[in-house]
């Protein structure tokens, strides 16, 4: 069994306000654990008092059993990645790695390994500096596994990253845990989850709003749609109706409203060739599987039949609504 993360009726208040409110959850081994809420839910408290680097004001947060700061290895233990910007920008990138590989007895040439880990040998001479915070991120992700350590934490890992570099660090999460490795990662956007994270944590307020798969979560939303095509509309909007589903019907192929919030590829595909006759539907409230199902049974021709995920982000901002310290306005 390797090393777990356990959190336990964690807090942690500033003054009159309660930052973190008993906090409970576990993070595992061999997999990507995503620990998501809005802006100011109290993710960087957590992450700095499990890593010992904030007292909290009541409960415990340990690694392996033991309060990490009390683990010896430091970073051969755990890794991390807390703010990217934190790094001094005369040193270069290679001399950045080199004194913290110093000042925790690691082999020099983890410094060379961990630069071509994360796609930074070529610029390992470049003073840090003049990095985009991209490249910034990927040095402290660097940082984090410099001493290959078997937990790693990471905040807003993706801050920054353009879509090639989103992908890369999400490829290389799925490595690491693939190798064993506790990888517990921050994040506000559910949707910078939804390809990388097998478990999740959702705060919101400082309190615990949902620890499962994120499977699970995905299938809990009450928005969950799917998208069907068929020259039988009328027919099968019955048989749905009749089976409990809320059915809307779409126009010839008008643009669906955008949702800022929902990324490109997840937004329903406006037009298509089909028939003339097929028309699109929006079914609600039963599954895919159920309804290719339900047409066969009927005798109903399926032209298309998506289950958006886009109700991941909708689970998401529904559930933590309502613990939204500073409720975003909606995108005009
Ligand atoms: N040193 C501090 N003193 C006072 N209040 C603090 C301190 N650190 C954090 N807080 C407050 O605790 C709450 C949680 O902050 P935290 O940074 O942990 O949230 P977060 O989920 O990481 O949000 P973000 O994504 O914005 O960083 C916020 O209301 C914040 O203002």
């Amino acid at each position: 069994m390797g090393p777990m993360i356990e959190v336990s009726e964690l807090t942690k208040r500033y003054g009159g306000k309660t930052a973190v409110d008993r906090l409970s959850f576990t993070v595992r081994p061999g997999r990507v654990t995503g620990f998501l809420g809005p802006n100011g839910a109290g993710k960087s408290t957590t992450l700095r008092m499990i890593l010992g680097l904030d007292a909290p004001t009541a409960g415990a947060a340990t690694v392996d059993g033991v309060p990490f700061r009390r683990h010896p290895r430091g970073l051969r233990h755990v890794g991390a990645l807390l703010d990217a910007s934190h790094v001094h920008g005369g040193r270069t990138a290679a001399a950045h790695l080199a004194a913290l590989a110093r000042s925790n007895a690691l082999p020099r040439r983890r410094v060379d390994e961990s630069l071509a880990e994360v796609g930074l040998t070529e610029a390992a001479n470049r003073r840090v500096g003049g990095f985009s915070l991209g490249m910034k991120q990927r040095l402290g992700i660097a940082a984090a596994l410099l001493g290959d350590p078997p937990v790693l934490l990471f905040d807003e890992p993706v801050n920054g990253m353009d879509p090639e570099g989103v992908l890369w660090v999400r490829n290389l999460f799925r490595r690491l845990a693939a190798e064993g490795r506790t990888v517990f990662l921050s994040s506000h956007l559910m949707s910078e989850m939804e390809n990388t994270a097998d478990d999740l944590i959702v705060i919101g307020r400082g309190r615990l709003i949902a620890a499962e798969p994120l499977r699970d979560f995905a299938t809990r939303g009450t928005h969950r749609a799917v998208a069907v095509a068929t020259p039988q509309a009328a027919e099968l909007a019955a048989v749905l109706t009749a089976a409990g589903a809320i059915v809307e019907r779409e126009g010839p192929t008008p643009e669906p409203e955008r949702d800022a919030a929902t990324p490109e590829r997840e937004r329903p595909t406006p037009e298509r060739e089909y028939p003339a006759a097929t028309r699109r539907l929006t079914v609600t409230g039963l599954p895919a599987t159920r309804i290719g199902a339900l047409a066969h049974e009927h005798r109903i021709r399926l032209d298309e039949l998506t289950p958006h995920t886009a109700s991941l982000e909708a689970a998401f901002m529904e559930l933590t609504a309502t613990a939204t310290e500073y409720p975003a306005g909606r995108p005009r």
